[in-house]
């Protein structure tokens, strides 16, 4: 039950040649092909490379001789967590598995078995269609359990099928109707599985079932859990200074809280506009007109029928269609992950930052590694495997999103005018095909973007868990009361001190190193001192205080000296004499505090 479309060993001859660069240019194939060939997914890469490496095995025998290893490993080797050509299925198994029961080849199998029974069951429900009568309780029970029971060895069995037949959903039919041969009920009606459907009418409402239960079940939770980390981080530390970096140079402060509530704010509207995204489904037959449906019982209201059984499946109805439910939800719904993706990235990224500035300091795990030769190190390789895998999903989503609303007719249009060769080409589909298949194959690769979004929340969390932020001790040098609010929490990184003294060298050491970075930006408050200047029509404010500060070294006193010359209220002036860099905040402490009514946490809520 791979994530990633099936390579079984024998089909991966000649493996080494999978990582050749994709655009090594090989005998077989035109220039003109290649530029056909949109690599954009690592999964179709290797596909397009297995092509390409049939025709170079002379370049694998020079390679062997290079290299002196045996070139032929394949022969001897059988699907496993070692050799699986995605590291979803392999090395990062364990983290996402949970999307296999729906976005596996097993999964698909299973949604089309139910899509076909629960037909066949609607077929015995309209009363135009005698020849199949409303099912007894056995025979309804006998359906369901060949829903809920389904197993691997069925699907097993159907792939044996799909061996003779090169038909994936022909293999589900045939399936269905072996299974039910000898039961006496339905047996009778065989020939109503799979009524005046196209592959397609199964297949995309499997797609839709199997999209809905991974989001609902496994990646939705997820990103809940990550929204109330980060929405955690924002409120525990909704009071802690610090310096803000707008063009990397010391800016007015913020929290550090705030500036996790925007993360938290960022993807909960992101995770919304997924949760409300419908998706849709159809069963109208073969171009979208129900033609063999009206052909066999023109009597009926296929329409009808059409919108009760999708919306019974708990999808919504898309009526105009041509073969293929067009993927326009699709599109969306990638979109929505993309872009909570990407607001992720900037997370992680942000993160690794502060870590860097020693902000954060990691925990760490006794026997666990930081670096194979710089043994003080502990790097941030969570937030680093979750920017990775980020951008591995976000390849493949991406591809998903802009191919799949595109049908043969638009490629061809745009095809004509990449050059002849391709025309004659694209003619030639246009002649001999009603439909195109390429978004079969890559609709297999939906739980490669998911397996990696998965793998990315779950890195992301386990990075935020492994943050530990020190709490100063009462024992801190005083003063601090004057600017930091209660409780007082701060974390810092001190890549140097000796682990298991960690708490107590922490307390008294970064105090002085916390005093110190602090005094070194008394000039961020510049921005006040001109804004409560202008309030008081104090003259060219601004220039003023640019003279003051601007490239020159600023401290505590230079500033005071400043507001005691300026000619404004005494309550005005009293209140920038007590200003310190840490206390101008502004509101971020409020806005992190109030983080979870503001963004109105959509936990929990599923795409119905
Ligand atoms: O109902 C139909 O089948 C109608 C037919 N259109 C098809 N619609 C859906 N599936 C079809 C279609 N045609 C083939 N196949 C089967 O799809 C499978 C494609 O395999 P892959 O490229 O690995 O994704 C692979 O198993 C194919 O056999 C048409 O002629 O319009």
């Amino acid at each position: 039950m791979e994530l990633g479309p099936t390579f079984s060993a024998s089909s991966v001859n000649k493996t080494m040649f999978l990582s050749a660069p994709i655009t090594q240019k090989s005998n077989l194939f035109p220039n003109s092909w290649l530029n056909l060939l949109n690599f954009s997914s690592p999964t179709r890469k290797i596909c397009s490379c297995r092509a390409i490496a049939k025709g170079s095995i002379n370049s694998l025998k020079i390679q062997e001789k290079v290299t002196g290893m045996s070139s032929d490993h394949s022969q001897d080797l059988e699907l496993s967590s070692l050799t699986a050509l995605c590291p979803l299925d392999g090395r990062y198994w364990g983290k996402v598995k949970e999307l296999a029961p729906f976005m596996s080849e097993y999964g698909l199998i299973r949604f089309r078995i139910l899509v076909e029974i629960k037909w066949l069951i609607k077929m015995s429900q309209i009363p135009q269609i005698v020849e199949v009568p409303i099912f007894s309780e056995g025979a309804l029970a006998f359906l369901q359990d060949l829903i809920d029971g389904f197993s691997m060895n069925d699907a097993l069995e159907v792939k044996k099928i799909e061996r003779v037949t090169n038909h994936d959903v022909k293999a589900v039919e045939y399936f269905l109707k072996q299974r039910c041969q000898s039961h006496p009920e339905i047996s009778k009606v065989l020939e109503f599985f799979h009524f005046a459907c196209t592959s397609e009418d199964i297949n995309n409402l499997s797609h839709a079932l199997m999209l809905k239960g991974a989001l609902n079940t496994v990646i939705l939770p997820v990103m809940d859990e990550l929204i109330r980390a980060i929405c955690d981080m924002a409120t525990t530390h909704s009071s802690v200074p610090m310096l803000s970096r707008t063009h990397g140079q010391p800016a007015s402060p913020t929290t550090l809280g705030k500036e996790m509530a925007i993360f938290a704010y960022r993807l909960n509207r992101e995770r919304k506009e997924i949760s409300q995204i419908e998706m849709l489904g159809k069963v109208a037959g073969a171009v979208g007109n129900y033609n063999a449906h009206i052909a066999a019982y023109p009597e009926i209201n296929w329409p009808e029928i059409a919108e009760e059984f999708v919306t019974s499946l708990g999808l919504e109805f898309n009526p105009y269609v041509p073969q293929i439910e067009t993927h326009d939800y699709m599109a969306k719904l990638f979109h929505s992950i993309v872009q909570f993706n990407n607001i992720l990235v900037d997370f992680d990224r942000d993160v690794w930052g502060y870590i860097s500035l020693g902000y954060f300091k990691q925990t760490t795990k006794a026997g666990e590694i930081g670096s194979s030769t710089m043994p003080h190190k502990v790097n941030p390789i969570d937030f680093e495997n979750s920017e990775g895998n980020l951008g591995v999903a976000n390849g493949d989503l991406s591809h998903l999103s802009t191919k799949l609303p595109i049908s043969r007719w638009q490629i061809a249009t745009e095809l004509e005018h990449v050059n002849l060769r391709a025309l004659s080409l694209v003619r030639w589909l246009q002649l001999h095909l009603v439909r195109d298949l390429t978004d079969s194959t890559v609709l297999r690769n939906m739980g490669v973007g998911l397996g990696h979004s998965l793998l990315a929340y779950r890195s992301a969390l386990q990075g935020i868990q492994k943050l530990q932020w020190i709490e100063l001790r009462d024992t801190c040098a005083g003063g601090r009361d004057a600017w930091l609010p209660n409780p007082i929490k701060f974390s810092f990184s001190i890549l140097s001190v000796i682990e298991e003294n960690v708490n107590a060298v922490l307390g008294e050491v970064n105090e002085a190193a916390l005093a110190e970075d602090l005094d070194k930006t008394w000039e961020v408050l510049a921005e006040p001192i001109q804004t409560v200047m202008r309030r008081y029509g104090v003259p060219e404010p601004y220039e003023k205080l640019k003279e003051l500060t601007r490239g020159r070294t600023v401290n505590k006193e230079s500033i005071r000296e400043f507001i005691q010359k300026l000619d404004i209220p005494v309550d005005a002036k009293t209140s920038l004499l007590n200003m310190r860099p840490h206390s101008y905040i502004g509101a971020a402490a409020e806005l992190a505090k109030n983080v979870n009514e503001a963004i109105n946490l959509v936990n929990g809520v599923q795409i119905l």
